[in-house]
């Protein structure tokens, strides 16, 4: 890890800690005053200096992509679990992961949305490490058993590519039980392709070169 995300890593996770206490802890309002206070006091420091915009994607010196503002992926986002990809020579993409008692819907259960966001960016990652990368077109999901909070499991495979758009496969499991199949459509979208194009023929057009 380096210099930059050994700092903001921590924090980030610190936030993943506080947004389950808010939702679970059970002290007093004046233990809940104290430590908005202290909370304050941390949102003050922070505000110092941000972004004007979003995080966007920024790369390393090095080259290593850095997408720390992702909801699902994200270093820096509390809101992310975050999940960490491992891809299997075949192509087959997966992540365990965990879901703190913040992302309920159901009582006990996992949110169904938060689902979608996970098979969303698995799929997405999927298509893009396997030399298809797009834009989420169509993403159809089939909740098939309740999804427990926790300990999770989400991977997924190309199914196939035709042209510009790759037809993903994926599901989340418990472990031992499929809770929630999916399929998405991953399409370069036409502002890329039209990028791509103009690049590849500005390329052809150059003088030759000594
Ligand atoms: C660089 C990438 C970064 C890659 C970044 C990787 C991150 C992945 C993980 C995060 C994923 C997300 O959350 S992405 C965020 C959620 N998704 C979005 O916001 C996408 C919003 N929609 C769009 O931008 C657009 O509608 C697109 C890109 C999906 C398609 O636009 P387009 O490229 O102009 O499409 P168009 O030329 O008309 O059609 C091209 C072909 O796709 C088909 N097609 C068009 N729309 C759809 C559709 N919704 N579902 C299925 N198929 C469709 C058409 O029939 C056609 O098939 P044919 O006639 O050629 O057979």
């Amino acid at each position: 890890m380096d210099a930059e995300a050994a700092v903001v890593g921590p924090l980030a996770e610190d936030l993943r800690v506080l947004n389950e206490l808010s939702v679970v802890s059970e002290v007093d309002a004046d233990a809940v005053g104290r430590a908005r206070e202290h909370l304050e006091a941390a949102r003050a420091i922070l505000a110092e200096k941000t972004l004007d915009g979003p995080y966007g994607v920024r790369f390393t010196a090095d080259g290593r992509q850095r997408s720390w503002g992702n909801a699902a992926v994200g270093l820096r986002n509390p809101i992310a679990p975050p999940l960490e990809f491992v891809k299997d020579d075949d192509g087959t993409v997966r992540a365990d992961y965990f879901l703190r008692r913040g992302y309920e819907g159901p009582p006990g259960l996992t949110h169904g949305g938060i689902s979608a966001l996970i098979l969303d960016q698995v799929l997405g990652y999927t298509a893009t490490v396997n030399g298809c990368p797009g834009m989420t077109g169509t993403l159809t999901l089939r909740y098939r058993n309740p999804t427990p909070l926790g300990a999770l499991h989400a991977e997924a495979r190309v199914d196939r590519i035709e042209g510009i758009k790759a037809f993903v496969v994926g599901h989340i499991s418990d472990g031992e039980t499929v809770c929630v199949e999916a399929e998405g459509v991953f399409i370069l979208p036409r502002w890329a392709r039209e990028r791509m194009a103009a690049e590849a023929s500005a390329v052809t057009e150059a003088p030759a070169q000594d």
